[in-house]
């Protein structure tokens, strides 16, 4: 699983010729018509229905950033989930560091995102991690615990296990030259997975994201389920070097 968040980096133009070059690599890929590899990308908000007009048809999807608590209503500025879902997004990011560093998203505010993005059947992409340096198992205990509380208002009473997507991005190695170092990324997701597989309610899988780039994939193997990838995605042919990596990998 190979998701990117463009953040706020691109102007419109710029996101629909970056998401058409993804999407051309991607539907092209060996990795991806194997089955191996799956790709998602999140644009800004007024790029999404540009974005589902690229996917239409494609092997890759693609969702938003954000959402609101409310599924409708006097919420100036907000786009809802279910009209995330109509334009076709699959996926939504939910807690990542910088909505709540810069922009005060707390843990009640992630419970109820995540709780309306199953509502509107997308996938949450819950984005947890440590703020500071630590060793695996606390780091792995905090995240744990940041899951269970983020998921904490779902309501799972009235479907099948529904999927979910976590993105463990230590805090730290946001935004940083260098992503964390393998052997930590691959023991605190093989602990976040041990405890995704103790759900039943959901079908959950751990992917890495902070600073991920060219090489990663290969040193983590099949210790996590994909990377997260932020800048180092921003020219298509790291994302087309990282599907061969995911190729080999399933050699
Ligand atoms: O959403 C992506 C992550 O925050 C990683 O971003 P980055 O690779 O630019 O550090």
């Amino acid at each position: 699983m190979i998701g990117v968040s463009l953040k706020m980096y691109f102007g419109y133009q710029q996101t629909l010729d970056w998401a058409t070059a993804i999407e051309k690599i991607a539907s092209e890929h060996p990795a991806v018509k194997a089955g191996v590899a799956e790709v998602f990308i999140l644009p800004s908000f007024p790029a999404l229905e540009s974005t589902a007009s690229i996917c239409a048809d494609s092997a890759i999807s693609f969702g938003a950033q954000n959402l609101a608590e409310a599924d409708a209503g006097a919420y100036t500025g907000e786009v809802s989930g279910p009209f995330l879902a109509e334009v076709g997004c699959r996926y939504v990011e939910v807690g990542h560091a910088e909505r709540r560093a810069l922009f005060g998203e707390t843990d009640q505010v992630v419970r109820a995102k995540t709780a309306a993005a199953f509502r509107a059947g997308l996938t949450p992409v819950l984005c947890i991690g440590e703020l500071e340096r630590t060793d695996p198992d606390s780091a792995a205990a905090l995240c744990i615990r940041d899951i269970e509380d983020a998921l904490s208002d779902a309501d799972f009473s009235n479907r099948g296990p529904a999927p979910l997507l976590v993105a463990y991005e230590p805090q730290w190695a946001i935004g940083a030259p260098a992503p964390a170092e393998p052997a930590y990324i691959a023991d605190v997701c093989q602990k976040i997975r041990g405890y995704l597989e103790s759900r039943t309610e959901f079908v959950g899988r751990v992917i890495y994201g902070g600073s991920a780039g060219v090489g990663l994939i290969t040193a983590l193997g099949t210790t996590v389920d994909g990377l997260f990838l932020g800048r180092f995605a921003h020219d298509p042919e790291a994302v087309r070097k990282i599907l061969d990596e995911v190729g080999e990998l399933s050699v």
